[in-house]
């Protein structure tokens, strides 16, 4: 795989001194799914919008497909398709001529065959000679699709596509997803539902308070998911785990009062039947046992809550 778009210490200060991003790096590889998540105000839009080349960089690089974004605007731009959060198409235009002037925006030539393709995959055929003013807002947000798609892009951003849409359009979005995925398309898609990202993504980022916290494969967060956590109230307290267990990832809480016992779902075994006998052999007496799943949600809150100071 070779790197697509390549972001190379990319500060951005807005107008009034706020920094949005800083100091921020990421590459990200031709033909993955990469989401971006992390909370309101993160920086998530703002990074997009550097990397598409509306919003300038402030200090930094950002290049795709090799090309510089801000100083080979055009032929970066051409790579890319951009669905923006709002809904941004001329009211009294029709849907067909919006997503055909798209692509003759991008200096491509005129391909029916290819929107129809397009607006078909969108279920919007039928609605090709509509006004956009006359679509609802999901609609819309089809045509966005449409229109970003028109251009045959490489890397296509998504930036909260599903917000408030329809389970219909949310599936639609994602079979669409899929066959993009297939054509070797590069995704960029931010969201604020952590199981979405899970459902699709190559790779996952983490961002907060315009910094980048993590970058990583899903399956190894997947595995990082999979650690559980088995708390073990004692019938009495203990002042320190006896030797006999130090083999096992354990910890005493609560003043001796429980033992919390941290093991990997995804691994061939668990352990547990062993750490029941082996208690019981050290003498210890049970009175309660609880688990507890750590899950990507809590791998992001406890990341965004650390970076908090
Ligand atoms: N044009 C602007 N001028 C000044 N500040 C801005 C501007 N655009 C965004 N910001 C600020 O930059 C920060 C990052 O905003 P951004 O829209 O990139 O976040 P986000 O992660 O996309 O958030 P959300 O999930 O709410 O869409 C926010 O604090 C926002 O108020």
């Amino acid at each position: 795989m070779s790197t697509i778009v390549e972001v190379e210490n990319v500060t951005k200060v807005y107008l009034g001194g706020f920094e949005a991003l800083k100091d921020t790096s990421l590459k990200i590889e031709e033909g993955e799914i990469l989401a971006l998540l992390g909370p309101n105000g993160a920086g998530k839009t703002t990074l997009i919008s550097t990397i598409c080349g509306l919003s300038v960089p402030t200090s930094g690089q950002i290049r795709v497909g090799g090309h510089d974004v801000v100083t080979d605007f055009r032929a970066a731009r051409k790579l890319i398709g951009l669905v923006p959060q709002e809904i941004n198409l001329e009211p009294f235009e029709f849907v067909i001529n919006t997503v055909r002037f798209s692509r003759g925006l991008f200096g491509k030539s005129r391909n029916d065959a290819l929107l129809e393709s397009i607006l078909r995959d969108l279920s919007l055929w039928d609605k090709k000679d509509s006004r956009i003013s006359a679509l609802s807002g999901g609609m819309k947000r089809r045509v966005l699709i449409a229109k970003a798609l028109a251009h045959e892009p490489r890397v296509l951003f998504l930036d909260e596509p599903t917000a408030g849409v329809d389970v219909e359009l949310r599936k639609d979005m994602w079979a669409l997803v899929d066959r993009l995925r297939q054509d070797g398309v590069t995704i960029i898609l931010t969201t604020h539902y952590i199981e979405e990202a899970e459902a699709i993504a190559d790779r996952v980022g983490i961002i907060n308070k315009g910094e980048i916290l993590l970058v990583e494969d899903k399956k190894d967060l997947i595995s990082r998911m999979g650690r559980k956590e088995m708390r073990i109230e004692l019938t009495e307290t203990i002042a320190q785990i006896p030797d006999s267990l130090a083999s096992y990832d354990l910890t005493r809480v609560d003043d001796g009062a429980a033992l919390v016992y941290a093991y990997n779902t995804r691994g061939e075994r668990t352990g547990i039947t062993s750490l029941l006998k082996d208690l019981q052999a050290a003498g210890l007496g049970l009175k309660d046992i609880q688990t507890n799943q750590s899950s990507l949600e809590d791998i992001f809150v406890t990341l965004v809550q650390e970076a908090t100071p």
